[in-house]
């Protein structure tokens, strides 16, 4: 069987500056992949190939059945993928409903597609702050909208780069809440983030990257049984 997401000999970097080296995961449908790694290794770049971001010197990247290396960032978030990029990047001038009508698109013609009522039903701080501006917001508020805007998009795949970076425990609580939430309705995602006990909580898989290569992955209880391994290359 062909996974539904596939990235083999993935390699890429900056100018001459080669960041990837063979990045090499799958992922199904439906399910929750996790890169981990110290700062620097490559995860970034690796999420920056699959938007369309970067263009790859060399791999395989295919959603579905189709190849998607080189395709343009709009072309990419047509097929389904939604970013919560890294620094949140929300309208400063809009306010938290505006920003959120602004990505609204059912581009597969969802069964259940998104709508206001949805995002602010796992964010119900979303719903009290609707006529706020963006930079009225708290960071953790940013980073709900950040998530919200990407579910206004449908994604099929979302991609969550330090989601949880910098925020207060109980926002971080609330947000890997969200994420479990949106697992079990069947949303599949690839998580970057340094909570390596959230990740196992919320992922299937998760893959090490280590100066632009996979040196471990595995499932969830393969890395509890590795954790030692693991954690060498966390540095923690
Ligand atoms: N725009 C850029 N131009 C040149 N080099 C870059 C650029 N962005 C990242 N790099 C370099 O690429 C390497 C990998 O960076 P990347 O952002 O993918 O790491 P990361 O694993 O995501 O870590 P972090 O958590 O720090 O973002 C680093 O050495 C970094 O200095």
């Amino acid at each position: 069987m062909m996974a539904w997401l596939e990235v083999a000999g993935l390699q890429a970097g900056y100018g001459g500056n080669q960041v990837l080296h063979g990045i090499q995961f799958e992922l199904e449908e439906g399910r929750i992949v996790s890169l981990l790694g110290r700062n620097g290794m490559g995860k970034t770049t690796t999420l920056k190939c699959l938007m369309g971001l970067i263009v790859p010197k060399a791999g395989t990247l295919r959603l579905g059945q189709r190849t998607i290396n080189g395709l343009a960032a709009h072309e990419v978030a047509r097929l389904g993928v939604g970013w919560v990029p890294e620094g949140r990047q929300i309208f400063p001038t809009l306010t938290v409903e505006e920003n959120l009508l602004a990505t609204a698109a059912d581009r597969h013609r969802a069964a259940q597609p998104y709508t206001l009522q949805r995002v602010y039903a796992f964010f119900p701080r979303l719903q009290e702050r609707r006529q706020n501006m963006g930079n009225q917001l708290s960071g953790g508020e940013q980073q709900m909208l950040a998530i919200g805007r990407a579910l206004m998009t449908n994604p099929r795949l979302l991609i969550l780069d330090e989601a949880t970076e910098g925020l207060a425990p109980l926002i971080r609580q609330e947000i890997w809440r969200v994420l479990g939430e949106l697992r079990n309705a069947g949303m599949a995602m690839i998580v970057v983030d340094k909570d390596l006990e959230a990740l196992m909580a919320l992922a299937d898989r998760h893959v090490v990257i280590e100066k632009g290569r996979v040196p471990w992955q595995g499932d969830t209880e393969a890395l509890r049984a590795q954790r030692s391994e693991v954690e060498r290359y966390l540095g923690v």
